[in-house]
């Protein structure tokens, strides 16, 4: 769901024939009533991380500029089943304007990221928004398929959940999901008790901050140790507030480039790996993302800054190192 709100626009071709065919459950979960959160995914027995949950196609998809006239033809003209399985999504606007665009707005999620193509995804839209999420969704271009993985061990009865929207502070979060999607968040974090979540919020309150830091070129060309010394700060921050969703194979991703634009050829390898490995528990071995980090972890000077100064140059990942000074030595650290 996330960021896409179409009101207006020519409906996208949809990816392949729109099918209802999909399992309106599995193995895995059954759709149940959720306190304070209407429907849910929970889960029936106890997954692992990287246990794909869902791969559905989209009943249709639409582009950012369609009409509400385009959106009620295009639902009209869709087989009685379909029309049927779109009517009875959540709709967080009831009684306030047109419902199809509403149903859409609560419920699409972009094909891939930035597109301003939603597709509505009967199953994965009803799996709940957390703070902390216990799986990722991906669109799978190549299968025109919207995956979900599993990113953290699920207890048999915990709620799969997925996150709808950015970090930051419970304060910052709320105001998010209340002025993007209309409710006020019952997830996990922001219904812990008052210490936990200032505990929750602070650390959450550094991420922000670290990530913004990481994301400034100027500072990884002009301060490398420092971008780098963040992203392990990062990592622990995320560790502890049971971060491992998409974040964390992006963080792997500035971590590789910090380290590829001086040059460091070993950690950049070893940094493109994590970032493969982080990536594929998130959308699985097929990820487009995970192929170019895998190139990268083979030859990290094809990617376009490498060398762009030789200050950290080196050649050989270290052989013989235990499991700490491993990570001493990935991070540079004395
Ligand atoms: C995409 S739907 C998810 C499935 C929905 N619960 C249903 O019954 O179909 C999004 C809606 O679910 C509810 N929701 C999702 N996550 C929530 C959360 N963390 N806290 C409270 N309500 C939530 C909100 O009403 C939101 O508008």
């Amino acid at each position: 769901m996330a960021s896409t709100t179409h009101t207006n626009g020519p409906i996208a071709p949809t990816p392949k024939p729109a099918t209802t065919s999909d399992p309106a459950s599995s193995d895995l979960f059954t759709l149940q009533l959720i306190p304070n959160k209407g429907k849910g995914l929970v889960a029936a027995c106890s997954i692992h991380p990287g246990t794909l949950l869902i791969s559905e196609t989209p009943l249709f998809a639409i582009g950012s500029s369609a009409t509400e006239r385009d959106l009620a033809t295009h639902v009209r003209s869709l087989p009685k089943e379909s029309q049927r399985a779109f009517l009875s999504l959540h709709n967080s606007r009831a009684g306030k304007g047109d419902p199809f665009s509403n149903i859409v707005r609560t419920n699409a999620y972009p094909l891939g990221p930035g597109s301003d193509i939603g597709g509505i995804f009967p199953l994965i839209a009803r799996i709940n928004h957390s703070c902390r999420p216990n799986a990722q969704h991906a669109w799978n271009a190549k299968l025109s398929r919207e995956t979900v993985y599993s990113v953290r061990p699920i207890a048999a009865g915990d709620e799969i959940t997925l996150s709808y929207s950015s970090g930051g502070p419970s304060i910052e979060r709320r105001k998010a999901l209340k002025e993007m999607f209309g409710f006020e968040c019952a997830c996990e974090v922001c219904s812990l008790p008052a210490e936990d979540l200032r505990v929750s919020d602070e650390r959450l309150r550094k991420a922000q901050l670290l990530d913004e830091a990481i994301g400034n070129p100027k500072r990884v060309m002009m301060n490398p140790e420092n971008a780098l010394a963040d992203c392990r700060e990062l990592l622990r921050l995320y560790r502890d507030e049971q971060i491992a969703d998409l974040r964390i194979p992006r963080l792997y991703y500035d971590a590789f480039q910090i380290c590829a634009m001086h040059a460091d050829r070993a950690r950049a390898k070893v940094f493109a790996q994590k970032s493969r490995e982080a990536r594929i528990l998130c959308e699985g071995e097929d990820s487009v993302e995970g192929k170019v980090m895998m190139g990268f972890a083979v030859n990290p000077a094809g990617f376009e800054n490498f060398g762009t100064t030789k200050k950290w140059r080196t050649d050989e990942v270290p052989v013989g190192l235990d499991a700490d000074d491993f990570e001493k030595w990935l991070w540079k650290e004395k």
